[in-house]
């Protein structure tokens, strides 16, 4: 994945997308040919697995059935996660349906596509596994970028050490650890491959809908394979696809983990970034941050450099680590850079 610095132009363009992003869940959409009510059935609540263009697989909520669903015109945009009420077609038709509403989203997760246009991937999403692993060594920054959207959409974090058959007794990823639990950040080490600790990841994720992210290498495919033994090869697919950067091609899709709970999966969803966020979303992403916000003398405050900075005060006094304060002003400093889909990572 390649980080490129924004033009204005460009920047503009996610701005206008995001906007009709949230103007399309409130307007009405172009109108469609609508298929005759009398084809249909009660109104039931469903589950979107995947949506395509025009159409949306949807779980129906009392038999489990996964239908293939058109949408009703004037519906905002659809996306995996959404929570539906829908109509089963009737009699020959019980294969199909039509969906009618999209209930409230608790979260929307966004990313920009190959033409650095945002789109929804993602949506009700609870909790972020942060993946991160002795080989490929882990970096506190990227970290913090992970918990930065994190905290921006309100979903829970686990910070998930894979390959610990790899750490010795004096890996710095163990500091790591150490330091993100201090900030309160829930925190588990398992090793997919030799299934150390996975009933214990099992338990953690077995409610609410979980998304893995982390840096490439790190196990996320392996962690979901064996958590989704019977999915082997459709996450497979979705690997070798991501690894060719092919992202546009694919869907984001929801899956049931055995043992309870749900994951929604996509190359893209893996690599969630740092899209739309303020400087100030920024700011309230660092939590141990949040009891100085405000305190500062002047109201257009960067906390970088400025005078009587309430922050930077923190940060000299040791209630905020040098190293997280760092990482916020590199954060702030890097959010006009957006990873592209499909890009390869350009030479520093
Ligand atoms: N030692 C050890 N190796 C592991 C473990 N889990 C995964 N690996 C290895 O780590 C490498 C990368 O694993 P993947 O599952 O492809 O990693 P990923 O994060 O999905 O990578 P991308 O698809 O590129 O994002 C593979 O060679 C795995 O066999 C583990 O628990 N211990
Ligand atoms: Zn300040």
């Amino acid at each position: 994945m390649a980080k490129r610095r924004l033009s204005k132009q460009q920047k503009t363009r996610i701005d206008d997308k995001h906007a009709q992003i949230n103007r399309n869940a409130k307007a009405p959409g172009k109108p469609i040919a609508q298929p005759d009510d009398n084809n249909f059935g009660e109104e039931q609540n469903g589950l979107v697995i995947s949506h395509y263009r025009a159409q949306a697989d949807v779980e129906c909520a009392l038999s489990g059935d996964v239908i293939r669903c058109h949408l009703r015109a004037n519906l905002p945009h659809i996306v995996t996660g959404d929570h539906v009420v829908w109509r089963r077609g009737l009699g020959e038709q019980a294969n199909t349906g039509i969906v009618e509403a999209i209930n409230q989203r608790t979260s929307e997760l966004c990313r920009p596509d190959s033409y650095g246009k945002m789109k929804l991937v993602g949506a009700n999403i609870t909790r972020a596994i942060i993946v991160i692993a002795p080989e490929p060594e882990a970096h506190s920054n990227l970290i913090d970028r992970y918990i930065v959207v994190a905290e921006h959409l309100g979903l829970e974090v686990l910070l998930l050490v894979n390959k610990c058959d790899l750490l010795g007794d004096n890996n710095p990823t163990l500091d790591l650890l150490k330091k993100y639990q201090a900030l309160g950040y829930r925190s588990l080490a398992i090793s997919s491959k030799n299934n150390i600790g996975m009933d214990t990841l099992k338990q953690l994720l077995s409610d609410g809908c979980s998304i893995f992210v982390g840096q490439s290498g790190v196990g996320k495919s392996s962690i979901i394979q064996t958590l989704l033994p019977a999915e082997e090869i459709k996450i497979g697919e979705l690997s070798d696809v991501a690894r060719k950067g092919r992202h546009t091609t694919t869907h984001a899709r929801l899956y049931h983990f055995p043992d309870g709970g749900n994951c929604i999966d996509s190359p893209g969803i893996r690599e969630f970034g740092l899209w739309h966020l303020s400087p100030d979303d920024v700011l309230h992403g660092f939590s141990e941050f949040r009891p100085f916000i405000g305190l500062c003398k002047y109201r257009n405050c960067t906390h970088i450099n400025d005078a009587h900075c309430a922050i930077s005060k923190a940060a000299a006094a040791g209630d905020i680590t040098p190293e997280r304060y760092k990482s916020y002003t590199y954060i702030v400093q890097s959010l006009d850079e957006v990873t592209i889909q499909g890009e390869r990572p350009q030479k520093q």
